[in-house]
């Protein structure tokens, strides 16, 4: 019988193309904890835990996700059979409260080994996949609405992108909503606007800026306030017209029917990071799905390793009706896979080949990985 014989993780940084600007922080550079799985009789599957700006957009940073894995979750499946993930990740979740980013990291090389040594995708091993291509967001956050309306053009015209999330939260609501509407008045009815406020609002910031965002037609709004006030969430989202979607609010299937329950979000932000892998990913769009909530296929702003995960998970998820925001490698400076995963017709496309679907570049692994650097640094 197959089994887990040794779980290795490495830090890689890899520059952004330029400042993304979040209420909460502004990103220049993103962190990956890549895990490799190397199982009993050769194969290796790979995984990755990314999180956002450090510790200040969740409890998680890649520090924490990275020795997480090593103290913590690695000696649990050391040894353990190498096919039976649901088994692996149960046995997890009983040792390893909450860290869902580490959990699902791990998780994906399992599906990833799992399926390669089956010589088929992870979608197949999901069931199967009900669509090749996804539509992908793209996030206008460069904190300028000059700087941010030329991006949508050139994103418009090369037709990579034409559902576009602006960051806001970071400045008062008046200015903020004098910069949606600049946006959505230039490309007029070439994309749909949507925004994120990642929680920054107040109830009484949100009545004035969802009111605000309605009558400029911006249809979706993203995590308008604070985690944890569901009577607050979902009285915003009765109230208005505009998409109230829940985000930093979903951890995993028990949020999700929690949110469900009180009808506090119209559509949920599915990301396999922050649901605790694939597996509880999967079950939190049955839930959305079986409560009338539209789906949207959220990111972490992983590199292409993860992200090819999540397009093999959305690939297979029937109702998909928000589309997915899966742009992660295109934020970056850098590519560390092999082959690069294809954008087109503002779409992402399900890679072929078996697993999760993709392979490392290893030198651009050993270029960026942040134990290089140091020692660098070290010398120099
Ligand atoms: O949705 C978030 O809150 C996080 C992330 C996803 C896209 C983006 O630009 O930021
Ligand atoms: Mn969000």
């Amino acid at each position: 019988m197959t089994q887990i014989d040794r779980i290795e993780t490495t830090l890689v940084d890899i520059p952004t193309i330029r400042g993304h600007v979040l209420s909460m922080t502004t990103m220049r550079s993103q962190a990956i904890v890549l895990v490799r799985v190397r199982f009993s009789d050769g194969s290796v599957g790979l995984g990755e835990g990314t999180s956002i700006g450090g510790m200040s957009y969740g409890p998680e940073s890649p520090e924490s996700i990275k020795l997480a894995i090593d103290s913590y979750i690695a000696p649990l499946l050391v040894g353990q059979p190498a096919d039976d993930v649901i088994a692996a990740i149960t046995l997890v979740e009983k040792s390893v409260r909450g860290n869902p980013i580490a959990r699902c990291a791990v998780e994906i090389a399992l599906w990833d080994g799992l399926a390669k040594r089956l010589n088929t995708s992870v979608a197949q091993v999901f069931g199967g996949p009900v669509r090749r291509a996804m539509p992908v967001a793209w996030t206008l956050a460069s904190g300028r609405s000059e700087t941010d309306i030329a991006e949508a053009e050139e994103l418009i015209a090369t037709r990579r992108h034409n559902i576009f999330k602006l960051k806001i939260g970071k400045r008062p609501v008046r200015e903020d909503l004098a910069h949606v509407e600049a946006i959505a008045r230039a490309v007029g009815d070439r994309a749909s606007i949507r925004v994120d406020v990642n929680q920054a609002w107040s109830l009484t910031d949100a009545r004035r800026g969802l009111a605000g965002l309605q009558a400029i037609g911006c249809e979706l709004a993203e995590q308008p306030i604070r985690i944890g006030d569901l009577a607050a969430l979902r009285a915003l989202t009765a109230g208005t017209e505009v998409a109230v979607m829940a985000d930093e609010q979903l951890n995993g299937p028990a949020d999700a029917l929690a949110v469900a329950a009180a009808r506090a979000a119209d559509v949920f932000a599915v990301k396999i990071g922050q649901s605790g892998g694939l597996k509880r990913a999967a079950e939190v769009c049955a839930i959305g799905d079986a409560a009338g909530i539209g789906l949207y296929g959220g990111t972490m702003l992983e590199s292409g390793l993860s992200t090819a995960a999540a397009v093999q998970l959305f690939s297979t998820v029937p109702h998909l009706d928000w589309g997915t925001e899966l742009f992660g490698p295109l934020l970056l400076t850098d590519e560390i896979l092999a082959e690069p995963l294809t954008y087109r017709d503002f779409s992402v496309l399900l890679p072929e080949g078996p697993g999760i679907g993709v392979t490392l570049d290893d030198s651009k692994v050993d270029f960026y990985r942040r134990d290089r650097a140091r020692s660098l640094h070290a010398v120099s």
